[in-house]
């Protein structure tokens, strides 16, 4: 067999290996541990991580993980699966040779350093590092960038990297969603729902001091709504998945779904851009909590898009990242 040119390894969060509050505990252990992700000073963080968010929120989200979880394991690992066997063989067609392609999960399994040594073992000694993140922010992909660097501390030798930082603005991504959001509304003619355009949230105060992603949210946002032909008062940005008491980027999606409803608006039809990936923060909070939020303050139809997944001009738009990102290799 030829030596591959180079090697991908698509990156997203991590999951729980089971639905159980042990195997729960022990990826937030991870997860929140992480600098990039809560920043507070580390022997205070340490205790209350331990001593009282690690003894209560394993049993509740580990409920929440059942409700989602399928005969192929996590959503986010089922899908993810799908992502990358999709992804090999449309660049198996477009390069004519087999192009290894491995995914990763900065936290949890598969670990950034179990991928990087299937790539190695498959000869590989160029890696495109793709973080399955639309919108950067230092929490998601500058935590991708510390784990791989992390990882490849004891290897004697380093492959050729190359590290795509954002595609929040691609026309390929844009008008994948569109599509997405047109499909929806055929499937649903009649009545159309405002748009609400709900992102993963971020402490505001990451967003203060530097980190785009309000900025790549707001620009993902704003091109959609134009590829839709979209008026203002059609669509909304809102943030979701708030952790912790300080405050996070606004508005917020379970507020607003409240608050609309209460004005009167009777339809929402609602797409979670960030997510490359239908997960636990797409089919629980925004498909089942804030449905019921909505419906309880007087709304009547809410209708969750769901994410681009595996649908083939999500691939294509992968492979077209891939294909933009290895010039020259
Ligand atoms: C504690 C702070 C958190 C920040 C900052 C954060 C940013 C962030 N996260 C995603 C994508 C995902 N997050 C997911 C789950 C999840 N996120 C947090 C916390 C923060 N996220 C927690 C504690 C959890 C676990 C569930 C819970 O305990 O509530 C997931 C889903 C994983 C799954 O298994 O399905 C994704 C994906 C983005 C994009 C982002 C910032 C831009
Ligand atoms: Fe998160
Ligand atoms: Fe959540």
């Amino acid at each position: 067999m030829p030596t591959p040119p180079f090697g991908v390894m698509l990156v997203n969060l991590g999951t729980p290996d089971a639905p159980t509050p042990q195997a729960v505990r022990r990826y937030l252990a991870q997860f929140l541990w992480d600098k990039r992700v809560v920043d507070a000073p580390r022997p205070l963080w340490w205790l209350i991580l331990h001593g009282i968010i690690l003894r209560i929120r394993p049993g509740r989200v580990a409920k929440a993980y059942q409700s989602v979880w399928t005969e192929e394991g996590s959503p986010l690992m089922a899908i993810g699966r799908r992502q990358q066997q999709a992804l090999i063989q449309t660049l198996a067609e477009r390069h004519g040779q087999a192009i290894p392609v491995e995914l990763a999960m900065t936290y949890g399994n598969p670990s950034l350093k179990e991928a990087g040594l299937k790539l190695r073992d498959a000869g590989v000694e160029r890696i495109l590092v793709l973080p399955l993140y639309p919108q950067f922010s230092r929490s998601t992909t500058a935590a991708i960038f510390d784990g791989l660097a992390r990882a490849l501390k004891p290897c004697p030798h380093l492959p050729e990297l190359r590290f795509i930082r954002d595609y929040h603005d691609h026309p390929g991504y844009i008008e994948a969603l569109a599509a997405r959001v047109r499909e929806h509304w055929s499937a649903h003619p009649g009545e159309r729902g405002k748009l609400i355009m709900s992102y993963h949230g971020i402490p505001k105060r990451y967003a203060d001091r530097g980190d785009p992603y309000f900025r790549h949210c707001e620009e993902t946002s704003r091109k959609l709504a134009q590829a839709l032909g979209l008026d203002e008062g059609a669509w909304m940005m809102t943030f979701q998945s708030r952790f912790g008491r300080e405050e996070w980027l606004k508005p917020y999606t379970d507020e607003t779904l409240k608050t609309l409803a209460k004005e009167g608006v009777e339809h929402v039809d609602i797409i979670s851009p960030a997510f490359a990936a239908d997960c636990l923060e797409t089919l629980e909070e925004l498909q089942v909590e804030n449905r019921d939020y909505f419906l309880e303050a007087g709304g009547k139809t809410y209708r969750y898009i769901s994410a681009l997944n595996d649908r083939p001009d999500h691939i294509a738009l992968l492979a077209d990242l891939v294909e933009q990102h290895t010039k020259g290799w």
